[in-house]
């Protein structure tokens, strides 16, 4: 079994008093130490309970890509209990962490790095734990005592159950602002589940350090949970740099992600996203990553499609594009656009029928 030291040689991050070369980033001028912002620049709260949630959902996925949900229905205490036991499970010690390393063999889940730091010179300062399907298998080998891992596997379990049913509501209000028919939004439900886990401890240079560089998710929808800041976004088509997303307590963040952006035939565009650290505090996120059922295949909705709007993507499925994005990380959604050659032909075509 390869262990991390294998994978990505062991580093301390508690015992770092300087940012080794490795570690070290060109300057973060957007890092929130060096940056305030009005509090008018920031992602919106959406109160999923307001008569008028489609349209604000609308106008934030528009023009962030992304938003805060409150009356989301996920109880305070799961939140909490999901935060503490991912606490507990990155304050194990490496030789155990290592028992539950990622292995390229067997496949995505475990702790390492995220996956997208292979494209990327530099280390992120941060340490992943991925969850597919169940994490029953790793959790015992973390804690072999027979009983240790039964509140991680209870949390992550209630926690996907949860999310479940909130991803569900956020399908049918993104559909509805759409102008798309909402029963068709149960199609993309039951997809494998997808949590990983992150955690970026205290850093002595946070402005040269990266936690998570700048990606979109492979998507239909991320929730993100935090409780501390670190999270920034790009605004689409805006030229104001990075904006830090303060958590928003109680309220849960969803990003748009790349299947979105082609179900959408590109009229909402995945959120370009990375995480920052801080000199002081150790920051732990949840991102719970929505996609679709392994066979279904996500392509621009026939309703956003017509002879004055060629369908920008080809179809794809969730397995695919993951493949692609592991492959290709920031060219994968140019991949499966459609050239503008085979578009100006399906135009042409389309106004002779007509
Ligand atoms: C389903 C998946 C999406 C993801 C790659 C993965 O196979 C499992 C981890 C996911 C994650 C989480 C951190 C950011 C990200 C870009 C990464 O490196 O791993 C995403 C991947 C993704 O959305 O492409
Ligand atoms: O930790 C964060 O704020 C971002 C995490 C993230 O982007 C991810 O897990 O995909
Ligand atoms: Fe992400």
């Amino acid at each position: 079994m390869p262990s991390l030291k294998d994978t990505h040689p062991h580093f301390d991050f508690f015992s770092a008093d300087s940012l080794p070369d490795s570690y070290t980033w060109p300057p973060l001028d957007d890092h929130p130490s060096s940056v305030h912002r009005s509090d008018g620049h920031h992602p919106p709260v959406i109160d999923l309970d307001s008569p008028d949630a489609v349209d604000l959902v609308r106008r934030a996925c528009l023009d962030w890509g992304a938003f805060h949900v409150t009356n989301h229905g996920v109880p305070t205490e799961l939140l909490h209990r999901v935060e503490s036991q991912t606490r507990r499970l990155f304050s194990l010690p490496t030789h155990l962490k290592n028992l539950a390393a990622r292995s390229p063999d067997v496949g995505v889940s475990g702790f390492g790095p995220a996956p997208i730091s292979r494209f990327f010179d530099k280390r992120f300062w941060s340490e992943g734990f991925t969850i597919i399907g169940s994490p029953f298998e790793h959790a015992l080998r973390l804690w072999p005592d027979g009983l240790g891992h039964v509140p991680f596997c209870d949390a992550m379990r209630e926690y996907e159950e949860a999310m479940e049913g909130f991803t569900g509501r956020l399908m049918r209000l993104a559909f509805a602002s759409l102008g798309l028919d909402e029963s068709v939004a149960s199609e993309f439900r039951g997809g494998p589940t997808v949590i990983q886990l992150n955690s970026y401890p205290p850093c002595p240079d946070p402005g040269r350090a990266m936690g998570l560089a700048a990606h979109t998710d492979s998507t239909l929808l991320t929730v993100l949970h935090q409780t501390a800041t670190g999270l920034q976004v790009l605004r689409r088509g805006g030229s104001t740099g990075w904006t830090t997303v303060r958590p928003v307590p109680g309220a849960l963040v969803v990003h748009i992600g790349d299947l979105l952006h082609v179900l959408s035939n590109g009229r909402y565009q995945s959120v370009v996203h990375r995480a920052v650290v801080d000199r002081a505090r150790h920051r732990y996120s949840v991102a719970y990553l929505c996609g679709p059922p392994a066979h279904v295949k996500v392509s621009p909705s026939p309703t956003l499609v017509g002879p004055d709007r060629a369908p920008a993507y080809r179809a794809v499925v969730w397995g695919e594009y993951l493949g692609l994005k592991a492959k290709l990380f920031d060219r994968a959604l140019t991949s499966i656009s459609v050239p503008c050659d085979v578009l100006s032909i399906a135009c042409f075509a389309s106004e002779v029928v007509h």
